[in-house]
């Protein structure tokens, strides 16, 4: 198990990573999520014992890394596959680390087919593809055999069928007992890989939680509902119907309806009493993608000029109000938050009732400000 306590690094002024606490539990693939700059590396590499921390500390198994015993049989760790000799061959690079660590060298050549790498063992590394230098890494850490294992974002340019291997690499680690701990940005892949993630945002812990409880706590289901196009007044007497019986109703960019609260039964049912035809009902059910945005709209620091989604970070004025649009029907107020403004076919609906920025400060109008200014600014690396 990996335990961070108030685990804090400052590099001068900048604050790296703020008080997180959290555990990495053995038996599952927990993955490590946040934005660009968020922390996670600074993170890991104080897992590694490669970065002080200004306070707090990280342990694993109990100890701290510079003080376990034979650590590379311990832990095992990818943070930068291009952190390699490139000169030596791949088989050679692995020998060297594997005789620092007292690993026979019958272990090279078992990892070296467990990546796929055999055939250009001998090959010097500086050769490699992304994908192929990816895989060296991959067996770095594997060869230990450790029971703890560290992957900063093992699948950057592996093609469909490196990024499938690593998924079930990972998986059957973690259905051997052993401690996985992931960073991505790949949230599909994230999806499908990890059991439990940890999300940060500016260093600071924003969730720590299991997959299928991320996402329902960070997003809404709801159902589509789509009436023959050229009949509006269908629209709008099914609208009426629908809020009536306490549903939300918000009007999709493709003329659709989206609407919560209600199940799909009830609006069928509510459809046909109203004796109107339904050309789509569907059920909507939120992406890990979806939910994660919701969670870190607030904490992004590096953002395009033309990102399109930069405009939904605060509500439109007058939203809710009648005569705005998304707005339902007078006397009744949306469920939902002013953030679900469904603008973009994208956009994530809002966590039932909670708090989107649980442990970060909600935006304000001085952070949008803030974040304005630094979007064009470069990281300071
Ligand atoms: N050695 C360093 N000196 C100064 N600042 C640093 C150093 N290492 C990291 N930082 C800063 O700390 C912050 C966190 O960086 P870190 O690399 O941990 O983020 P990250 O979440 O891994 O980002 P990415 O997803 O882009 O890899 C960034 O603002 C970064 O510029």
């Amino acid at each position: 198990m990996i335990e961070a306590v108030g685990l804090t690094k400052r590099y001068g002024a900048k604050t790296a990573v703020h008080n997180l606490s959290f555990q990495v539990r053995p038996g599952a693939v927990t993955g490590f999520l946040g934005p660009n700059g968020s922390g996670k590396s600074t993170t890991m590499r104080m897992m590694l014992g490669l970065d002080r921390p200004t306070s707090g500390h990280v342990t694993i198994g109990g100890h701290a890394f510079r003080s376990l015993p034979n650590a590379p049989r311990q832990v095992g760790a990818l943070l930068d596959a291009k952190a390699v000799h490139g000169g030596r061959s791949a088989r050679n690079h692995l020998l060297s680390l594997a005789q620092l660590a007292g690993i026979p060298a019958a272990r090279v050549d078992e990892v070296l087919g467990v990546v796929g790498l055999q055939d250009v063992a001998k090959k010097r590394s500086n050769g490699f593809s992304l994908g192929m230098g990816q895989r060296l890494g991959i067996a770095a850490a594997l060869l230990g055999d450790p029971q703890v294992l560290l992957f900063d974002e093992p699948v950057n340019g592996l093609d469909p069928e490196g990024i499938l291997w690593v998924r079930n690499l990972m998986k059957q680690l973690a259905s051997e007992g052993r401690t996985v701990f992931v960073s991505s940005h790949l949230m599909s892949e994230m999806a499908l890989t990890a059991d439990h993630l940890i999300v940060i945002g500016r260093g600071q812990l924003l969730s720590d939680m299991s997959v299928t409880d991320f996402i329902s706590a960070n997003s809404a289901d709801f159902a589509r509902v789509r009436v023959p196009a050229d009949r509006p007044e269908c629209r709008e007497k099914l609208t009426a119907s629908l809020t009536e019986a306490g549903g939300g109703v918000m009007t999709e960019p493709d003329g659709a309806l989206r609407v919560t609260g209600l199940g799909l039964s009830r609006i069928s049912d509510l459809a046909h009493e109203s004796d109107v035809r339904l050309w789509e009902l569907s059920p909507h059910r939120a992406s890990l993608e979806e939910a994660y945005m919701r969670m870190t709209q607030g904490v992004v620091d590096y953002r395009s000029t033309a990102d399109a989604k930069e405009g939904l970070q605060l509500p439109p004025p007058g939203y809710g109000q009648p005569g705005h649009e998304g707005y339902a029907q007078p006397g009744h107020t949306p469920q939902q938050s002013p953030q679900e403004v469904p603008q973009q076919g994208w956009y994530a609906p809002p966590p039932p009732g909670q708090n989107p920025y649980a442990g970060a400060p909600a935006p304000t109008p001085a952070a949008t400000a803030d974040r304005t200014e630094r979007k064009t600014s470069e990281d300071s690396r």
